[in-house]
């Protein structure tokens, strides 16, 4: 019997066994498994039957009202089992033994006992061992049913509660995973994200990514968050739009002069003889006169008022032939009809979308909203993304810098990083290099932040604990990457209580951190908003000197762009290019990109640079 009778509370309610996983349902991924372990099979389940029946097993209703938990399930089941023995598993553990019914009957058979359960060693809190029994999948014999019968009649619904006086025997299993149930949506949506980074990575060498591969593989594998706030219109400025942004209006609502001059019918233009128009009034923006000027006449138009009725064509006041009182003359060929006069929904029309969702609201964006007249935009909520150094060396500004001690720089320059980028920061300081400390910091960010972003502790020193608490806690990949600096680098996704996050542990090296944020973390975070993010913009510039250059890596070199005396762009590198020189950073204005392909680099030889700023 498989047990879909719950309520699935703590997934709102759904049903359970039905939530889609990895490319059908949890229960299907349960049956799979337990079927071929039994000779008849039941689902217990309250509702949804006919898409239990489906799967090919009968389905049983519990014969107690409401709900009552899985013992009524299994009463139910015992009430009308054909077999002597009756197996039991949740819906939700889609990972269960292969072996379970087989071991389970060993040893029911063996000490002779009523009902078989299994058991698995874990950790406690303090780390130490700790039996856990799990008493949902278990072997019993039908002749318990009295026994559960009386149990539920005194209004007991423990699991286990029933078992007092009934000859249990306990069968260890060694893989406690193989139990792991899934409960909430979080755990089912990270059950699925974790199968797709392994997925993503089958084909790949994690000891030798290419920068390339290592991009699209963090890019398929982050999600962006749900959740959408209406902010003010100033508030919105580096803020993600969350939905199109359609113009209720036209922009410009009205027809309107593009010029000061004078407005008049193009129709009466005369393409030999001078033209004259008498002037009949003067149309101000915001302040029109209300005159229509008939045929031979005109009216004195500034720029921004609407255009007069019967008018399509401004003559910019300069280009009259001559004002005489108000008496106009116009030179033949001096204006064209229809010239100089702004359309009515030339800039945006009423209906169209003005701005795309995914745009990263900039200046000219806050002007367009305004321009339509909106007060209040639907962004994404902010990304929140918690960030820590680790390393016993590091010491914080405002500390004394002990013997052999460094000051931590990496906090500095992501915290400058993710701020720039819009993210919400939860700064968590510096992690000393300690099993237990590293793992509760991780902890903790899993509960508070979409992203955690570490730098330290991913290469393969003595002290460089990060990995492997960082693999305990989810689906991390480490990976060795085809690049300079910013060789080793964690990507993943970790859980704790519930919660999960995504997972960049950046090297430790201060120009590694920043090159690797720049590469790797950014573009993710971009996703992680629901920004559109564009391919990155790189320029060719002649570089001014020979770079040396290793083939079959990319090296991100820090350069300095600058206009050389011919008027060409030209690029020089900013000195030591060691992964610790943070100076070759702050010298720079843009990065040298050289690809895996390229080998040493020749004076004037073309380079692509990717510049740090452009206009903000
Ligand atoms: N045998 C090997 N050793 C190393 C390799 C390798 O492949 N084989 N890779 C090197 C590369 S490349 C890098 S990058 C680093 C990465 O090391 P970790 O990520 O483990 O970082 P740490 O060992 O903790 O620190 C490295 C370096 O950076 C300094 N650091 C760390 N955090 C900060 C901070 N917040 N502020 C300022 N400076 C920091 C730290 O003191 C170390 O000097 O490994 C190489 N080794
Ligand atoms: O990441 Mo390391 O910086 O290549 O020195
Ligand atoms: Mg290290």
């Amino acid at each position: 019997m498989i047990f879909a009778g719950g309520r699935g509370s703590r997934m709102g309610n759904v049903d359970k066994g039905l939530q889609p996983f990895r490319g059908s349902t949890l229960v299907a991924h349960a049956l799979q498994r337990f079927a071929p372990q039994v000779t008849a099979l039941t689902i217990s389940a309250n509702r949804s039957h006919e898409a239990y029946a489906a799967l090919g097993a009968p389905v049983l209703a519990d014969d107690l009202a409401g709900f009552a938990g899985p013992l009524a399930g299994l009463q139910a089941g015992l009430r009308r089992c054909a077999t002597p023995l009756l197996a039991t598993v949740p819906c939700d553990s889609p990972f269960l033994p292969e072996d379970l019914v087989q071991r389970l009957r060993d040893a029911l058979l063996a000490q002779d006992a009523d009902l078989a359960l299994a058991v698995t060693m874990e950790a406690d809190d303090t780390g130490a061992a700790r039996k856990q029994a799990h008493p949902v999948f278990s072997l019993m014999k039908t002749g318990v049913l009295p026994r559960l019968d009386a149990y539920l009649a005194r209004g007991g619904r423990k699991m286990d509660g029933w078992h007092e006086g009934l000859k249990v025997a306990e069968v260890l299993f060694t893989d406690a995973a193989a139990f792991r149930n899934i409960n909430t949506r979080e755990e089912l949506l990270a059950e699925e994200r974790a199968k797709r980074l392994a997925d993503l990575t089958t084909d790949l060498d994690p000891g030798a990514m290419p920068v390339r591969r290592a991009r699209q593989v963090i890019e398929q594998f982050v999600r962006p968050v749900r959740g959408v706030e209406k902010v003010a219109l100033r508030a919105a400025l580096g803020r993600v739009l969350a939905e199109d942004v359609i113009s209720p209006i036209n922009v410009p609502a009205h027809d309107n002069s593009a010029m000061d001059g004078f407005a008049f019918a193009g129709a009466q233009l005369s393409a030999d003889h001078p033209t004259k128009l008498k002037v009949i009034g003067t149309d101000f923006a915001g302040r029109p006169s209300g005159l229509q000027p008939g045929p031979g006449q005109c009216l004195r138009i500034m720029t921004g008022a609407v255009m007069p009725a019967g008018c399509d064509t401004v003559l910019p006041q300069e280009h009259a032939a001559g004002i005489d009182d108000d008496c106009l003359t116009i030179a033949p060929r001096s204006v064209r009809p229809g010239d100089n006069r702004r359309l009515a929904g030339e800039d945006l029309m009423a209906g169209r979308p003005a701005l795309a969702a995914g745009k990263i609201v900039r200046p000219a964006d806050l002007g367009l909203i305004a321009s339509l007249g909106i007060a209040e935009v639907p962004v994404r909520r902010r990304v929140r993304v918690a960030f820590f150094s680790t390393g016993d060396e590091l010491r914080s500004v405002g500390e004394p810098l002990a013997q052999g001690c460094v000051y931590d720089s990496n906090r500095y320059t992501l915290f400058g990083m993710l701020t720039r980028l819009g993210c919400e920061l939860v700064d968590m300081g510096i992690v000393k290099d300690d099993p237990a400390a590293l793992e509760a910091a991780l902890r903790d960010a899993c509960q508070s932040a979409d992203a955690i972003v570490t730098s330290g502790g991913v290469s393969a020193g003595a002290a460089d604990y990060t990995r492997d608490i960082m693999a305990r806690l989810g689906e991390v990949a480490f990976w060795t990457i085809g690049m300079r600096p910013g060789r080793p680098m964690a990507f993943g996704r970790i859980g704790a209580d519930g919660h999960d996050a995504f997972l960049f542990g950046l090297p430790g090296n201060p120009v590694a951190v920043m090159v690797s944020f720049y590469f790797f973390a950014r573009p993710a975070l971009l996703r992680m908003m629901g920004a559109d993010a564009p391919a990155d913009l790189l320029v060719q510039a002649r570089s001014a000197e020979p770079i040396r250059k290793r083939q079959g890596r990319t090296e991100f070199q820090r350069g300095v762009l600058s206009i050389a005396a011919d008027g060409t762009r030209e690029v020089r590198i900013t000195g030591a290019q060691g992964s610790g020189i943070l100076r070759s950073m702050t010298e720079a204005n843009c990065i040298v990109v050289l690809p895996d392909e390229q080998a040493n680099v020749a004076a004037g030889d073309l380079v692509e640079v990717l510049m740090f700023e452009g206009l903000l």
